[in-house]
């Protein structure tokens, strides 16, 4: 594409250099940079983009963009741009052509529930006659493949390269799971979202953000990107206070779908049963009525299924063909999900690694537990450190007896972050340490009976764990299967 072309809808301070020439990649990593690609040059938290410039330059870099004023020289061309990310993202729009005005596309944002209720649309879509691709915490979905993801939502460049290349596997529409980093790092910035979800704010990520009033008014970007013109929806949980402050606060041009327990709620749920096998409730939406059945377990996916019958409705499915996609969905990956195994020991892998989330899955396995509840978790390191305590007290509330161990300690010391998570305890006997995440699951597994429940959280579809920066095979279902035999 013609590097002049790119530049059209760009904000910029200033141009060195002939800019007639073609681009044929875009890279934000130097170390990525091809012959005749762009590098746009990004200041991060560890490291400055432009201090690679130079390198960028001897891969075959034909053009740079940064915030900083430069003299090229050797024929390149230098873009100096107001905010790096932003112009990242546009160039990365432009390139690919626009995609996502091309496709329905629904974003998901909201502490918990993303990549499950990503599974309940994907499917309901797929269902009501789409071809969704999906991009989400779990895996990239294009057409037939599945990539594991290595991001939640991945930088703007890889986003457009991976609608490309859904538009080519015949995609019409696509699915994405919207993390608070991607809406404040800009990776989403110029998607055209057809309809964006809102399904809870509680703490997590205020190593990033701060305070919760931060990370809300980050998430509420992602809604005051729709306007009304083009018939855009906003699809918010009615049950959680920073959902109703989001509807409350009017600041919406798009169409509103509130849903919820909630009476007002325009999607509402009544009559929630629940058991051992699945969950059932009775829906009210503006598109009629319906008895649901999951075969997924707690309330919480209660509102993971309104969610997703709030985006299929909008799409114009048919609600009862909706109950039925949801009703055939056996399990997500690695949420509330049971390892089957000889012995009949009633395991679930969970990805809970917030109190909230924690204390919804206790709740919910507390409710068809008939015996000891047991739960084997820890907290992840250079993350929200606020949510270690949190997560210990919930834990000591909730189960009958906890077995404290390693997530992700990625750069921390793994003793000092389970010192923390015990801090949530006061009672000694609720609970012991097993740093080592293999032993501390073999312990809970040979715990539990036949009657007795146990939760294994915090890691969910993780096929690995970082230790002081190692990243090493790690998958909690296949250590219980191990153990459990
Ligand atoms: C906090 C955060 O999101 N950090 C992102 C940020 O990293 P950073 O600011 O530390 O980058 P940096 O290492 O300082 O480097 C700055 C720039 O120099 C470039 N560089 C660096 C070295 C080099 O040799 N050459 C070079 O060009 C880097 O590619 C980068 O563009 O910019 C990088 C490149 O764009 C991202 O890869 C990185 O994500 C890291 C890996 C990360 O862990 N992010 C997590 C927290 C995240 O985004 N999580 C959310 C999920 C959260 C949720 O569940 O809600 C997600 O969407 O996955
Ligand atoms: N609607 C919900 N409300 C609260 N907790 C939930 C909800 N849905 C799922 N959970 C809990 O949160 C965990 C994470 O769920 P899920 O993976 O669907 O969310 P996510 O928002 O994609 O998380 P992440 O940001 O880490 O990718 C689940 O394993 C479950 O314990
Ligand atoms: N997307 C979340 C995942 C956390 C998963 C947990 N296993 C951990 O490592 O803390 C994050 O980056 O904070
Ligand atoms: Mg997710």
């Amino acid at each position: 594409m013609k590097l002049n072309k790119l530049l059209e809808t760009l904000t910029t301070l200033d141009i060195a250099g002939k800019t007639d020439g073609g681009i044929e990649g875009i890279a934000y990593d130097s170390r990525l940079v091809k012959p005749g690609w762009l590098f746009v040059a990004i200041s991060g938290q560890r490291a400055d983009g432009a201090d690679f410039i130079t390198e960028a330059l001897s891969k075959g870099a034909v053009a740079v963009v940064s915030e900083n004023p430069l003299e090229l020289g050797a024929g390149a061309v230098h873009i100096q741009v107001p905010r790096a990310r932003r112009a990242l993202a546009e160039i990365a729009n432009a390139y690919y052509g626009d995609l996502s005005r091309k496709m329905h596309v629904v974003g998901i944002t909201g502490t918990n529930g993303k990549t499950t209720t990503a599974y309940m649309i994907r499917d309901i879509l797929r269902d009501g006659g789409f071809l969704p691709g999906l991009l989400g915490t779990v895996a990239y979905e294009i057409g037939e493949r599945s990539i594991p993801a290595s991001r939640t939502t991945p930088e703007s460049p890889d986003i457009h390269s991976m609608l490309q290349q859904m538009k080519e596997a015949g995609c019409d529409s696509v699915v994405m799971e919207v993390s608070s980093h991607a809406i404040a790092l800009q990776r989403v910035h110029g998607i055209d979202f057809n309809t964006s979800v809102f399904t809870n704010l509680t703490q997590d990520h205020l190593d990033f953000h701060k305070d919760m009033e931060t990370y809300f008014n980050v998430k509420a970007e992602l809604f005051h990107l729709l306007d009304k013109r083009h018939d855009r929806s906003a699809v918010i949980n009615l049950d959680d206070p920073w959902g109703r402050k989001l509807v409350e606060e009017r600041k919406l041009l798009a169409n509103v779908v509130t849903y919820g327990f909630n009476e007002r709620a325009m999607v509402c749920a009544s009559n929630v049963h629940l058991d051992a096998n699945g969950t059932s409730f009775k829906v009210y939406t503006p598109w009629g009525e319906a008895r649901v059945g999951l075969q997924l377990l707690g309330r919480f996916n209660v509102h993971n299924a309104l969610a997703a019958l709030a985006v299929g409705g909008l799409a114009g499915i048919d609600l009862k063909r909706m109950a039925e996609s949801l009703g055939n969905i056996k399990a997500i990956p690695g949420r509330l999900e049971l390892v089957p195994n000889r012995r009949n020991k009633k395991v679930f892998v969970d990805y809970a690694h917030t109190d909230d989330a924690l204390r919804n899955v206790l709740t919910t396995l507390r409710e068809i537990c008939k015996g000891r509840l047991v739960v084997v978790f820890g907290c992840g390191g250079n993350r929200d450190s606020g949510k270690r305590e949190k997560m210990g007290r919930v834990a000591a509330e909730l189960a009958d007896y906890s077995i404290v161990t390693s997530d992700n300690p990625r750069n921390e010391d793994p003793g000092a972050i389970v010192s923390e998570v015990m801090a949530g305890f006061e009672n000694q006997e609720q609970f012991e340490v097993v740093l080592d995440r293999r032993k501390a699951i073999e312990k809970g597994v040979r715990s539990v009976g036949r009657k007795d429940i146990l939760l294994v959280a915090g890691k969910g579809h993780e096929t690995y764990q970082e230790i002081r920066g190692a990243v090493i095979p790690f998958d909690d279902r296949e250590t219980v299967r191990e153990f459990v035999g």
